[in-house]
């Protein structure tokens, strides 16, 4: 059976031990179409907090496997669905830790399962640098007699947004951003994403997840710094080129936003959540 929530839910995932420098944050960056000097220059470097999600397996150079005790789906059915990173400080430019991983739950959506995994990154001494929650949409691998689970909707104030941003992607964003770790062959391989149901290769979430957090942080904050954490459901494909037009609302010490690429929705139930900074 390719998914067997009694023996996924609660399983914990090998450690990883991972370590990154100043070039891995500068292609991280360069790989999110950046082109200010405090994002793509060492000195005064700031790092996006986004960083941490792609950090542990920046240098992975093979495809990822959708393969944990009781899943094991292709990964041509298997779709970014969500990410959250909660930064419990401002990531550091340079360092090391070690990633903790459990399969937190398994829902099953009839057409789809939903598989949640919860990361905590602990610096050498111990200390939680940063815990993430994301999930992956498996098309096809529902209907196992698993729990349906919550739908997870945020509200969207009825006003007009406070600010909208664009936010232009370029033609080769997926070539540069498959750079940081990720090698899903969806993201580059035409044959490959016709064979899992896509007209042409398509955007990473992660990519699309920074770009706009980024352009969040650069119209509305004051730094990278001022995340505490940030969370979104990938609703729609984004393809390489479009033009992300992200609306935002202020709602006191968080900031509600959906992003849209022409007129179709692609990030939705997305918050950040602002960090006290002295
Ligand atoms: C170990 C490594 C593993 C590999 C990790 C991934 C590697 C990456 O390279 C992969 C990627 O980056 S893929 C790119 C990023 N993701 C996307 O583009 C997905 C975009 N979303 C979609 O296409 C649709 O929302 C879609 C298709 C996701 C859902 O649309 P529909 O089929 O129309 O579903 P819908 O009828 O709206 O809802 C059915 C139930 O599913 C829940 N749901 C919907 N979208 C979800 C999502 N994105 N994440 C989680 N759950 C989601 C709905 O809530 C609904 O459940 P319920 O009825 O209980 O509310």
């Amino acid at each position: 059976m390719p998914i067997d929530p009694d023996v996924a839910i609660g399983a914990e995932l090998p450690e990883i031990k991972f370590s990154w420098t100043h070039s891995d944050v500068l292609l991280y960056h360069l790989a999110l179409g950046a082109t200010e000097l405090r994002y793509v220059y060492e000195q005064g470097l700031r790092v996006l907090p986004t960083f941490g999600v792609v950090a542990p397996r920046f240098h992975e150079t093979a495809p990822p496997a959708v393969s944990f005790p009781g899943v094991d789906v292709d990964l041509a059915r298997v779709l970014h669905g969500t990410q959250e990173i909660t930064v419990h400080a401002a990531l550091p430019a340079e360092g090391e830790a070690v990633l903790r991983t459990r399969i937190a739950d398994v829902w099953d959506k009839g057409k789809a399962a939903v598989i949640v995994q919860e990361s905590t990154a602990l610096t050498p001494d111990g200390t939680a640098l940063y815990t993430t929650r994301s999930s992956i949409f498996a098309r096809g691998e529902g209907g196992f007699g698993g729990e349906r689970g919550p739908s997870g909707r945020v509200e969207v104030p009825e006003r007009e947004p406070d600010v909208v941003i664009e936010t232009p992607t370029l033609p080769q964003q997926a070539y540069l951003y498959r750079l940081c770790g990720d090698r899903n062959p969806l993201h580059a391989d035409p044959g490959f994403a016709r064979a899992a149901g896509f007209d042409q290769p398509i955007l990473h979430g992660l990519c699309t997840y920074g770009v706009v957090c980024k352009a969040v942080i650069d119209a509305l904050l004051d730094g990278p710094e001022q995340v505490l954490s940030f969370g979104a459901k990938f609703a729609g494909v984004v393809f390489p080129g479009e033009t992300l037009t992200t609306r935002v609302w202020r709602d006191g010490s968080q900031l509600v936003l959906t992003t849209f690429a022409a007129d179709r929705p692609v990030l939705t139930d997305a918050v950040l959540s602002l960090r006290d900074v002295p």
